[in-house]
C-alpha cells in the first residue's frame, strides 16, 4: 500500500483559522445571532431536489461556513469527490475503489474502471433482481410443493440486513402486503427461532445474503434455516426452491449448496454498508416492486449528482459533514443525535450507526499515523416523538452538547386524523426550544415559585439541522441515504482517513472463533485468555455441564 502524503489537518492554517473564529464566538448564543441578522434562515437554508436543510439554528454564520468550507478545499475533498465518482482505489488500505455511486447510476451511464464499464452488470442484476420479484410477486415463483411464496426471510447482519431492514419499514406503506418480509441477523438463537415461529415451510424463501459469504453469524442462521425447511418438507431438493443467496462469493454460495443460478452478485467495490442499493436489497426489491426501487435508485442518483456538482457553500451532504466537524473538532462535542420524525424511520438511527461509525470510527490516518483530532462522533437516535419521552430531557438540560439533525416530512405518507399535524408540531417545537430555550426571568414571570424556578430554566443554545422533504417515498429515502452516504465521506476527507475499511471488528471475531473452540472443548486445561476470559468460559462450562446432566 502507498502511504499518500498528507499534512495533518490540525497543522493547517485553515484549521487554525476555525480556530481562532471559535474563540471569537464560542460567547454568541443561537438567540444572539437571530436578534443580530433576524433573517439569517434565509441564508443558512439549503436545497436539494425538494429536500430543505435549514442550519440556522446552529451555533455558526455564513462567516463559519465559508471557513469550514475552506478546510473542505485545503483538505481536497472536491478532487476525492472526483476519485470516487472515477473509480480510483481509494479505499487504500484494501486497495479498492468505492463504486456504490455505479450502483445507481442511469441505465446507459458509463463508469470505465480498469477499462471495463461498471454500469452495464450493475443493470443486469438489476434486471434479473427485477424479474425475479416480478415472478414472486406474481406467484409464478412457486415453492418446492408448488404453493405460492408469501413469507420472505433476509439473512444477514450488519451491512447485509441494517439496510433492506430499515428500508422495509420506512416504506412498508408501498410494500405488497400479502408478502410478510423478516430480518434475521443475531447469532442468538432467539432471532431465527422467533423469526420462523408462524411460517410455514411451503411458502417461505430465505435469501442468505452476504458480501463474504463468510460471516459467522448468517452461515449460522442459515444452515438452522436450512434444517427448518428440511424438516418442514422432509426433501433435500427443496433447498433449490427455497433458498437464494446475494454475495460476491460465487465459491462458498455453492458451497453451502445454493446453485450459484439463484446467486445475486455484487462487487467488491461495493462496501457492505454502502450496498444495500445492490444486490442486497432484494428482499425489499420484492416488497416494494421493480419500479419502486427504481424511484429509490433514482433519489440516491438526484443526491449523488448534486453532491458531485453542487458547490461546496450549497452543497448538502458536505455542509452537513463541516457542520458535523464544527462541533465535533472545536466545541468538543462527543455524540451526534438523529431524531427521524417518522415512525416508518425507526430504525434509520440504528442504519446511520454502522454507516458512521464503521466508517469513520477510526484513529489512522491514510499516511498510516496516528490520527491527533477527534474523528467520528458516536451516533444516537430515536425517532419522534418517542424519543422527547425518553432522552430529550438531556439534550434540553443536561451538561452535554448534543448536536441534533431532526428529520420531518411536510406531508404524511397517509393521512390519519389530525396526526400529522401534532407530529410536526412536537418536531418545530423542539427545535424551537433547544434553540431559544426559556430563561429565569421567563420561568418567574409565569408565576413559578422561585425555589422550583432555576430546575424550569432551559438554557437553549442547543444546535439542530432542521431536514425537512415533501413526503416520504422511496425516492426521498433515495436521497436521504445518499445524504448520509456523502456526509460521512466529507467527514472521513477531511480528517484524512479511509471511511471505507473495517479493520476494526476483525479481533473480536477472531477471538470468538478460539473461545468457541474453547467452550466445545472436553476440557478446560488449555485455556489460554486473560484471567477474566478464562473465568468467563469456566463459568460457562461448568452452566453447560450442570443442565446436560
Ligand atoms: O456481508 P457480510 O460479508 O456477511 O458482512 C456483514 C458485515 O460484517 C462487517 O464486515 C462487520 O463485521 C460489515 O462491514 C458487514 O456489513
Amino acid at each position: 500500500m502507498s502511504k499518500p502524503e498528507t499534512t495533518a489537518v490540525q497543522l493547517r492554517p485553515e484549521w487554525e483559522a476555525l480556530s481562532r473564529h471559535h474563540e471569537q464566538v464560542a460567547g454568541d448564543s443561537i438567540r444572539s445571532l437571530f436578534d443580530a441578522d433576524p433573517t439569517r434562515n434565509d441564508d443558512l437554508t439549503f436545497e436539494s431536489g425538494g429536500l430543505v436543510l435549514d442550519a440556522s439554528k446552529n451555533l455558526l454564520t455564513t462567516g463559519t461556513i465559508g471557513l469550514l468550507c475552506d478546510l473542505a478545499r485545503a483538505t481536497g475533498v472536491p478532487e476525492r469527490i472526483e476519485q470516487m465518482f472515477a473509480g480510483e482505489r481509494i479505499n487504500v488500505t484494501e486497495n479498492r475503489s468505492v463504486l456504490h455511486v455505479a450502483l445507481r447510476a442511469a441505465r446507459g451511464e458509463r463508469i470505465i474502471v480498469e477499462g471495463e464499464d461498471v454500469v452495464a452488470p450493475v443493470h443486469a442484476v438489476l434486471d434479473a433482481m427485477g424479474d425475479f420479484a416480478d415472478s414472486i410477486r406474481q406467484g409464478d415463483f412457486r415453492g418446492h410443493t408448488g404453493k405460492r411464496i408469501r413469507a420472505i426471510v433476509n439473512i444477514g447482519i450488519g451491512g447485509s440486513d441494517l439496510g433492506p431492514a430499515m428500508a422495509y419499514d420506512a416504506l412498508a406503506a408501498y410494500s405488497d402486503r400479502n408478502l410478510t418480509l423478516k430480518f434475521v441477523s443475531n447469532v442468538d438463537g432467539g432471532d431465527i427461532d422467533e423469526a420462523l415461529l408462524h411460517l410455514d415451510a411451503e411458502e417461505t424463501l430465505f435469501i442468505v445474503c452476504s458480501k463474504t459469504f463468510t460471516t459467522l453469524e448468517t452461515l449460522t442462521n442459515a444452515r438452522t434455516a436450512r434444517d427448518w425447511l428440511l424438516e418442514g418438507l422432509g426433501d433435500p431438493a427443496a433447498v433449490e426452491k427455497h433458498f437464494v443467496a446475494v454475495s460476491t462469493n460465487a465459491t462458498e454460495v455453492a458451497a453451502f449448496g445454493i446453485d450459484t443460478a439463484n446467486m445475486f452478485g455484487f462487487w467488491d467495490w461495493v462496501g457492505g454498508r454502502y450496498s444495500m442499493d445492490s444486490a442486497v436489497g432484494l428482499s425489499l426489491l420484492i416488497a416494494i416492486g421493480r419500479d419502486g426501487f427504481a424511484d429509490l435508485l433514482a433519489g440516491f442518483r438526484a443526491m449523488d449528482q448534486h453532491f458531485r456538482s453542487a458547490p461546496l457553500e450549497q452543497n448538502l451532504p458536505v455542509l452537513m459533514g463541516l457542520i458535523g466537524i464544527w462541533y465535533n473538532n472545536f466545541w468538543g462535542t462527543e455524540t451526534h443525535a438523529v431524531l427521524p420524525y417518522s415512525q416508518y424511520l425507526a430504525r434509520f438511527p440504528a442504519y446511520l450507526q454502522q454507516l458512521d461509525m464503521e466508517s469513520n470510527g477510526k484513529s489512522v490516518g491514510l499516511d498510516g499515523e496516528a490520527v491527533e483530532v477527534q474523528t467520528g462522533p458516536i451516533v444516537w437516535g430515536q425517532p419522534g416523538t418517542n424519543g422527547q419521552h425518553a432522552f430529550f430531557q438531556l439534550i434540553h438540560q443536561g451538561t452535554k452538547l448534543v448536536p441534533c439533525d431532526f428529520i420531518g416530512f411536510l406531508r404524511p405518507v397517509r393521512r390519519v386524523g389530525d396526526h400529522h399535524a401534532l407530529l410536526m408540531a412536537n418536531m418545530f417545537a423542539q427545535t424551537e426550544a433547544l434553540a431559544f430555550g426559556k430563561s429565569l426571568e421567563e420561568v418567574l414571570a409565569s408565576g413559578v415559585d422561585a425555589g422550583v424556578a432555576p430546575h424550569r430554566v432551559f438554557p437553549g443554545n442547543r444546535p439542530t439541522n432542521t431536514i425537512l422533504a415533501p413526503t416520504l417515498t422511496p425516492f426521498v429515502l433515495g436521497q436521504l441515504i445518499a445524504l448520509y452516504e456523502h456526509k460521512v465521506f466529507t467527514q472521513g476527507t477531511v480528517w484524512g482517513i479511509n471511511s471505507f475499511d473495517q479493520w476494526g471488528v476483525e479481533l473480536g471475531k477472531v477471538l470468538a472463533g478460539r473461545i468457541a473452540d474453547d467452550l466445545a472443548a472436553e476440557d478446560d486445561s488449555a485455556l489460554d485468555h486473560d484471567p477474566s476470559t478464562n473465568a468467563a468460559i469456566r463459568r460457562f462450562r461448568e452452566a453447560k455441564s450442570v443442565s446436560a446432566e
